[in-house]
């Protein structure tokens, strides 16, 4: 692990899902507990982290105050009315540190304008700022996340960003254009979701046909896990694996022939889309 990420001071504003599974999978790799602070409106949230031996404050300034690296990770909706009120605290102080957004379709544009100091003498200058799309599996260190850097990013604050990232995340990409982070939420943001859901299918199908759904359920998750392991070790391409499971005439050319008929490559590209335009959406309605 890198060393500066491993001295630096990590505030997290926002304890919820996602901030949960970027600590948990940060701890797991041996950032020190005393060097993350979250800030978390909701009680039950903050005990959470407190349980883990976090420390915890319902004061967004007082945990970005000191920090090195401040993780966005509320609701795109609040998201103005945060980054206002850290842009007051660093007011007074004269560093600001590398702010990492994981809110979702809101763009640097935004962030910038949200962030500008309010105008005191010496104050800090407004922060840099690198997006990042992570998603849920961070967790258990297999997480899969997108980045995208303001022009202002320095090299040394690049490497601090993918040290962050790359401790939770298996998959770690950085894009050349702000719009594609929007694609990587269609994709790996939300993708977890859509695995989970067909799994929730497929578990519902069997058990119609009489598995329980204790059998149903350890099955088809192994299934997803030995197929998500194969995807990855194997040197063979995904449509090399699905035809050697794909006997001629066989079973899994029945089901395969069924998801063809019903559409399937039309499904996804529509649902990936979908959940791209969402993102898109979210910055224009929501941002500057
Ligand atoms: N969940 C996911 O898989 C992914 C989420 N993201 C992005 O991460 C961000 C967080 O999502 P997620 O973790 O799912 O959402 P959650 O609602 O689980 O977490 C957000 C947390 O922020 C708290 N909060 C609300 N207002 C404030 C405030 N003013 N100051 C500090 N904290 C506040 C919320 O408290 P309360 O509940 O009381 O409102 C909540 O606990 C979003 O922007 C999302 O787009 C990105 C990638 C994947
Ligand atoms: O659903 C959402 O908006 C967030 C962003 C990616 C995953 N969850």
């Amino acid at each position: 692990m890198s060393s500066q990420l491993k001295e630096s001071k990590i505030a997290f504003i926002g304890g919820g899902n996602m901030a949960a599974a970027i600590i948990g999978g940060l701890t797991v790799t041996g950032i020190a507990k005393q060097n993350i602070v979250v800030s978390e409106p909701w009680a039950v949230n903050r005990d959470k982290m407190a349980a883990q031996g976090l420390r915890v404050t319902t004061s967004n300034a007082d945990a970005a105050r000191d920090a090195h690296l401040v993780i966005l990770a509320v609701k795109p909706q609040v998201a103005q009315g945060v980054c206002r009120e850290l842009a007051d605290a660093w007011s007074s102080s004269s560093s600001s540190p590398l702010v990492i957004s994981i809110a979702a379709g809101i763009t640097l544009a935004s962030l910038q304008a949200w962030f500008k100091p309010t105008g005191q003498e010496g104050a800090a200058a407004p922060p840099h700022i690198v997006r990042v799309m992570p998603n849920t599996p961070a967790l258990v260190g297999e997480g899969a996340s997108g980045l995208f850097a303001a022009n202002d990013v320095s090299g040394a604050e690049r490497e601090l960003a993918t040290a962050l990232v790359r401790s939770v995340s298996k998959a770690v990409e950085w894009v050349d254009r702000e719009e594609l982070i929007d694609v990587v939420t269609g994709l790996s943001g939300s993708g977890p979701a859509y695995f989970f859901a067909m799994v929730e299918h497929l578990v519902e199908s069997a058990t119609k046909l009489g598995l329980t759904r204790e059998q149903a359920t350890r099955l088809a998750t192994q299934t997803c896990l030995g197929a998500g392991k194969m995807l990855v070790e194997s040197p063979e391409e995904p449509a090399q694996l699905r035809k050697n499971v794909t006997s001629p005439n066989g079973t899994t050319a029945a089901a395969l022939d069924s998801f063809e008929a019903s559409g399937f490559a039309g499904i996804v590209d529509k649902a990936v889309n979908a959940a791209t335009t969402r993102g898109e959406e979210l910055g224009r309605t929501l941002g500057q």
